[in-house]
């Protein structure tokens, strides 16, 4: 039986393969240059030829006015970044070598003096580039190609939808947005922002949108789904000039960076207007944002927390007003993590309003909602849920059973020899991100990390510097996986398999996006094969396996454990600071009580859900999930000694955990598929089939059925027999209820 690892990796060379235009880019059997460059972007124009063309963003739109806003509401700086620290740790190391070659010096000065000298010397420049670099021994190994290999699969067809929409997943192919009826200022503002002709789903939505009508849309990731809902919102604030200073449009995003962005290009959008608009997201400064609240901007875009914490707070601001609902990552919003925030914001919104969804990927939960709460909708899917973004070259490397303390080797590898800028690697927990961050770092490459333990200065900033070019990798969790639209991203790393494939499709749509071409590199273990197997089934174009070199993948873990002294170090400075800050913190909260005048339980603000509540319902779903993860006994017991022997986890044991976090997620999500669904406003297309037969199965038995046509042998006995005493009982009472008594000895005598 082929296994789905097999049947990517085990192609023969004689086997059929499609021809698959190479690009530059496609750089797997070029020379691997140890050394890092800069190296310029490939133009990729001849790698795809399809019908639509985005238009040339030479003058990329500038968005740094938009983000000096939200760089102000920022409130604290970081103490030292962890750069600093992992440089201390780095210096550190080259003097303590630097020490030790004086001492091996003098040592051998004493035995052998001029010759011994020379030799001395020698050596110590040789050590001083192998630290930065690799010695030339190692280099012929570590400069060994990777080798690559193609199977493309078979696909099956996507028919039906669901028939309580109307589809208009059609859209006219000659559209221009000219031809939409959008006034002066969206046309300039539109290219301003260099969009010379809609995308697909611009096409598709915007004439729905400027009609009102409620919408569920689905394209995949990078296609333009953000212009394609604020473009007619917009159109339609324009139109209907608003009567007093009220929010009237309200887009509810998953992560504060997004909804950051979503603002961004809502501002671009209606530069040439009068719309006003404001960003509500956590992390931000609240009292700024309640006081632009109070002025009833046109346009809020706000996380479900921050909007449910102002709604509570603010007493001048209500969702009274709302025309028109907007969620951006729909499936992502109405999933049970923002489920309670969710039902409270739909409860406080007016009900009288157009409603919007927007993702890449759809889910029951969606469609519920939309079956619910919407009116007339319309389905307007591109792409098929689950599509990978259109020019996508997906790659994974087998990861095998005995071999999964090899990840980090690998990925290393990857980001040292062949994917050396423009990359996001994507980690499933926080912790191991940080690891990733530090471990790059001390092996001398321009890194930095995104995820919620972070402040939000340090996410931000760590988001512009990637932006910015100052770093080459941003090793980041799913936070970073939805939405964020960074220009340039070549290539996205998994180091584990995210836990569902709609998080794939989220985490490898951060690049290939707006027209572009991009790769994704995935490392797929025995346990994650399933997952696999389902991506492969649905990809457009072919996938490859990308095998490395076994000497490579061993030096790199030889070099990873070299560095684990400095990988604790860096974590012990960080420990350092983090008590000082708190010892501070604690200082100055005092301070501030014994500051006359201050009453602190006037300060304090009301919250829907107190943090720990949120904190509470967070361990219990972790708990939970862990044991339905740890399912076996066996593996169960196992993990727990493990980690109670241990401080300190072996490389096996920290991609095991990744790999079991992602499998909590992924169990979690599949028993809430198997949940009864909601109620629906009509059944979809498959319910009436499945009604039809239920009735002949669950048909209630009349007396005629049960007794007149039941020729049993047992029947005809018990008929003979007359009625038990518990059936005469019954009898009897029904019976006596009837007034027809006499009826039962009648029956008897027969
Ligand atoms: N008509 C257009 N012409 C050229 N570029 C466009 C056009 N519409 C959008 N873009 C650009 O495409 C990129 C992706 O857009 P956007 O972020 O809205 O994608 P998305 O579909 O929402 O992606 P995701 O599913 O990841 O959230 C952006 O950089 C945007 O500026």
């Amino acid at each position: 039986m082929l296994t789905d690892l097999d049947l990517i990796g085990t192609i023969e060379d004689d086997d059929d393969v499609p021809e698959e235009p190479e690009s530059e880019e496609d750089d797997e059997n070029q020379p691997i240059v140890l050394n890092r460059k800069k190296q310029n972007n490939v133009k990729r124009s001849g790698d795809f030829n399809t019908d639509f063309v985005f238009g040339e963003r030479d003058g990329q739109a500038d968005d740094s006015w938009v983000m000096d806003d939200v760089m102000k509401q920022l409130k604290k700086k970081v103490a030292t970044s962890l750069d600093e620290k992992i440089e201390t740790v780095r210096k550190r190391r080259k003097n303590q070598e630097k020490d030790e070659k004086v001492s091996q010096k003098s040592e051998t000065e004493e035995e052998v003096k001029s010759e011994e000298e020379e030799e001395e010397e020698g050596e110590s420049s040789e050590n001083e580039e192998s630290e930065e670099e690799f010695s030339s021994g190692e280099e012929t190994v570590l400069t060994k190609a990777d080798t690559l290999r193609v199977k493309e699969k078979k696909r099956k067809k996507k028919t039906g939808g669901n028939s309580f929409f109307e589809d208009a997943s059609q859209y006219d192919e000659n559209l221009t947005f000219q031809d939409m009826n959008l006034s002066r200022p969206l046309l300039k503002a539109i290219s301003a922002m260099s969009f010379t002709q809609p995308t697909p789903i611009q096409k598709a939505c915007i004439p729905v949108g400027l009609l009102g009508r409620d919408m569920c849309a689905c394209a995949a990731t990078g296609t333009g789904k953000t212009a394609a809902f604020m473009l007619p919102v917009l159109e339609r604030l324009i139109y209907k000039p608003r009567q007093a200073p009220v929010t009237r449009v309200l887009v509810l995003v998953p992560t504060r960076e997004l909804g950051i962005q979503v603002h961004a290009v809502t501002r671009q959008i209606a530069q040439f207007t009068e719309v006003t608009c404001c960003l509500a997201v956590g992390g931000l400064d609240v009292k700024t944002q309640e006081a632009a609240l109070r002025a009833g901007p046109d346009v809020l875009i706000a996380t479900p927390g921050r909007l449910i914490d102002h709604l509570h707070n603010c007493p001048s601001f209500s969702l009274d007003a709302i025309e028109v609902l907007i969620l951006d990552e729909a499936d992502r919003m109405l999933d049970e993590y923002f489920e309670e925030q969710m039902k409270e914001i739909i409860r406080l919104c007016s009900h009288q309003r157009q409603t919007l969804l927007f993702s890449a990927t759809m889910s029951e939960e969606v469609e519920d909602l939309a079956s619910v709460s919407l009116k007339n909708p319309v389905r307007i899917f591109v792409n098929s849920n689950t599509d990978v973004a259109p020019f996508l070259r997906q790659e994974f490397v087998r990861i095998r059973p005995n071999r999964e303390g090899d990840r980090e080797a690998i990925a290393c590898a990857l980001l040292t020899r062949t994917f050396q800028d423009h990359v996001m690697l994507f980690t499933q927990t926080k912790k191991q991100a940080h690891r990733m961050h530090i471990l790059l770092g001390l092996m001398g490459l321009r890194v930095g990390e995104l995820h919620g333990n972070l402040s939000q200065t340090q996410r931000l900033e760590a988001l512009r510097r990637f932006k910015d070019e100052q770093i080459d990798i941003l090793v980041a969790t799913d936070v970073a996986a939805r939405g964020l639209d960074i220009h340039g991203v070549k290539t996205v790393i998994n180091l584990t398999m995210p836990a569902t494939v709609k998080h794939y499709v989220h985490r490898v749509g951060r690049t290939a996006r707006a027209g572009k071409a991009g790769r994704s590199v995935s490392l797929v273990g025995e346990e994650e094969r399933k997952i696999l197997k389902e991506i492969v089934k649905k990809a457009q174009a072919a996938v490859k396996a990308r095998i490395l070199p076994q000497d490579v993948i061993s030096k790199f873990r030889e070099k990873i454990t070299k560095l684990e002294k400095e990988i604790y170090a860096v974590l012990q400075l960080e420990r350092e600071e983090k008590e000082m800050q708190k010892s501070e913190a604690q200082i100055s909260v005092a301070k501030k009580k014994l500051e006359p005048g201050t009453d602190p339980e006037s300060m304090e603000r009301s919250w829907f859900q107190t943090k720990e509540e949120r904190k509470k319902e967070k361990m219990s779903k972790a708990l939970q999930e862990f044991d339905l993860a740890m399912r076996g006994k066996k593996k169960r017991q196992k993990f727990l000694e493990n980690s109670k022997k241990k401080k300190e986890l072996t490389p096996e044991e920290r991609s095991q955990f990744e790999v079991l976090k992602a499998q909590m997620y992924a169990e979690r999500a599949a028993k809430r598929e198997r949940r009864p669904k909601r109620a629906r406003a009509m059944p979809p297309e498959e319910e009436p089939a499945a009604k039809s037969s239920k009735p002949k199965k669950q048909k209630v038995k009349t007396v005629f059925d049960e007794e007149l046509t039941n020729t049993s042998q047992k029947a005809l006995k018990k008929y003979r027999a007359g009625p038990s005493f518990e059936e005469r009982k019954k009898l009897g009472i029904q019976q006596r209820k009837k007034g027809n008594f006499k009826s039962k000895s009648r029956y008897r005598r027969k």
